[in-house]
């Protein structure tokens, strides 16, 4: 692949355990020995470390402000520019950023993922593909429970009382209806072969055009 005169940019969204990290996983796998970059919306959480783990209990993870989305929307901008970026690096046991920062050099397809990364119009327009993946409310909560009782420290009742009192009002306020922005809707994400492929085939269509 020559050097392209700006990078793809590919924006995955959709409820919390629909199977995005899954797709954007896939995509970054089949473009594997290219010039491929992963940016998490959830890495770009607001900083709580002046607040007590109490007080970072009540946040509402869910809402669209607890994002420091002018970050995101800046290292975004400078990854466009081919500039190099310190992205931060996020605790969910801990609900804040950790002390680390991953130092990340440009690349030529980016890929960005996260529940609301269709709500805010700048970070939209920055995006070549914008892609929601669709999956029903019942397999996200139970996918949710597995992943974190195992992976994110937190107990059953604890994810049951945030799925009914936030997630899911939050997911029919500002998640689900972003749906609209999107180019492509795959539904039941996480194993949607002929989805993946399409997007892997347009993507490679985009990257032989700006050659
Ligand atoms: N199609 C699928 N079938 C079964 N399990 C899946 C599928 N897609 C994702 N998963 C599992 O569900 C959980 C949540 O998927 P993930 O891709 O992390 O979703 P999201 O990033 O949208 O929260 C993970 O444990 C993942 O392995
Ligand atoms: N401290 C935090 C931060 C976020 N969450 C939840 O994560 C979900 C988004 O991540 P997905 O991988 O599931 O898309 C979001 O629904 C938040 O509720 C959290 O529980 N604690």
């Amino acid at each position: 692949m020559s050097k392209l005169v700006k990078p793809i940019v590919i924006g995955v969204t959709g409820g919390s355990g629909s199977g995005k990290t899954s797709v954007s996983r896939a995509i970054f796998d089949h473009f594997s020995g290219h010039s491929i970059l992963l940016l998490e919306q959830d890495f770009y959480y607001k900083d709580q470390s002046h607040l007590s783990f109490e007080e970072r209990l009540k946040t509402n993870y869910d809402h669209p402000f607890a994002f420091d989305t002018d970050l995101l929307i800046k290292h975004v901008e400078d990854l466009i520019d081919f500039k190099a970026i310190d992205k931060p690096v996020y605790d969910y046991a801990k609900h804040t950023r950790s002390d680390q920062i991953i130092h990340q050099e440009p690349k030529e397809v980016i890929i960005i993922e996260g529940i609301l990364i269709l709500d805010d119009p700048r970070l939209r327009e920055l995006m070549d593909i914008k892609v929601y993946v669709d999956t029903d409310d019942d397999i996200r909560i139970i996918r949710r429970i597995k992943r974190d009782i195992e992976e994110r420290g937190r107990t059953l009742d604890s994810v049951i009382e945030q799925y009914l009192n936030v997630v899911k009002p939050m997911h029919n306020q500002f998640v689900e209806p972003t749906k609209r922005y999107a180019d492509i809707v795959i539904p039941e994400g996480g194993r949607n072969q002929v989805a993946i492929d399409l997007m892997t085939t347009k993507i490679h269509s985009i990257i032989d055009v700006r050659e």
